[in-house]
């Protein structure tokens, strides 16, 4: 179990976080979820033991993490980081890469297991190829095969999948975080993407203002967000008078309904268009299953199928 109490880092003068404590499972997927420069790849970076904290602690079990003040070599053997830069081996092949920290005492172990890793990032057709000629996407799926290589305790993973095209993307995420499941891997992932959260997250950790503001099952997370910035990572949101956060998928034009409001534009999303629409002068967003006249006057309500959930 991974254990973080207490936690407050500054790179300068100024705390980027501040007395944080939570706690991971072993096995446990979590997400960690805020705004660009909120502190998610630091967070990561403080749990591999890459800067020194400024107070508190964090644990792996009985080994307590600590940074460079205390480790002549950054990290620790049973944990894996992998960083928004992939730091490979440019000029070696795939193979080359992926078996660079697996013993050489078994050969034919070895290139099983390098084929098994391959097979999972889907790279098995480039594996003589060298990294440099590599795209972006591709050299991601290298680093995140070199960074399971060994079956790490616990993994960071920061952004994993931001270089990976759409045709990818679904399946890539779908065998990697099952792949840890299955080898009971603790897996903690910063990220903006709420396709890497939702179905594979046990628990998602907010960063707000230096601080966890939310700890909770991405469900409860979704079906009653506290905060604007928790709503915004799962959809388009309003905020309406009398009834506080609104969705966008939780407004229906309704002939009946009591609520008016005036057209400005319909964006086609593939399943549904979202109307942009102005009410009590204000701009409101809500899913429609068709584009609807500039200017014209619909009646709305709000709806909220699910009970929420605190
Ligand atoms: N090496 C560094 N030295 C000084 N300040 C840093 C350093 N790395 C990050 N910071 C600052 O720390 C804060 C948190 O940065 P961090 O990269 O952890 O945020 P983030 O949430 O991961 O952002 P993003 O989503 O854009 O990757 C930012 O204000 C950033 O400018």
């Amino acid at each position: 179990m991974l254990q973080v109490k207490n936690l407050t880092f500054a790179y300068n003068h100024d705390s980027i976080l501040r007395e944080l404590s939570f706690k991971v499972e072993a096995g446990e997927h979590v997400s960690i979820i805020g705004a660009s420069g909120s502190g998610k790849s630091s967070l990561l970076k403080l749990i591999y033991g890459e800067f020194d904290l400024n107070d508190g602690q964090i644990f792996w079990n009985d080994t307590e993490i600590l940074g460079p003040k205390f480790n002549l070599v950054t990290g620790y053997d049973f944990i894996k980081y992998l960083s928004q830069e992939f730091d490979l081996m440019p000029y070696t092949s795939v193979e080359e890469n992926v078996g660079h920290y697996l013993s050489n005492f078994f050969p034919k172990e070895k290139k099983e297991r390098i084929k098994e890793l391959l097979e999972v990032v889907e790279l098995l057709d480039v594996s003589q190829t060298k990294v440099k000629l590599l795209s972006g996407g591709q050299k991601q799926r290298v680093a995140l095969a070199r960074a399971i290589a060994k079956d790490p305790k616990l993994i960071l993973l920061d952004e994993p999948f931001s270089h990976i095209d759409n045709f990818k993307k679904h399946t890539l995420r779908r065998k990697v975080f099952n792949y840890f499941k299955k080898k009971n891997i603790t897996c903690i992932v910063a990220t903006h993407d709420k396709e890497d959260v939702l179905g594979y997250s046990d628990r998602v950790l907010v960063l707000l203002d230096k601080q966890i503001i939310a700890n909770n099952t991405p469900k409860n997370l979704f079906k009653n967000p506290k905060l604007p910035i928790i709503a915004s990572f799962f959809n388009e949101f309003n905020i309406l008078d009398s009834y506080g956060i609104v969705y966008a998928h939780e407004i229906r034009v309704s002939k009946n309904a009591s609520l008016q409001a005036i057209v400005k534009q319909s964006f086609f999303r593939g399943k549904y268009y979202l109307i942009e629409a102005v009410f009590n002068k204000e701009s409101i967003f809500f899913e429609h299953d068709s584009e609807l006249p500039e200017n014209s006057i619909v009646n709305f309500e709000v709806f909220r199928s699910q009970t929420n959930e605190t």
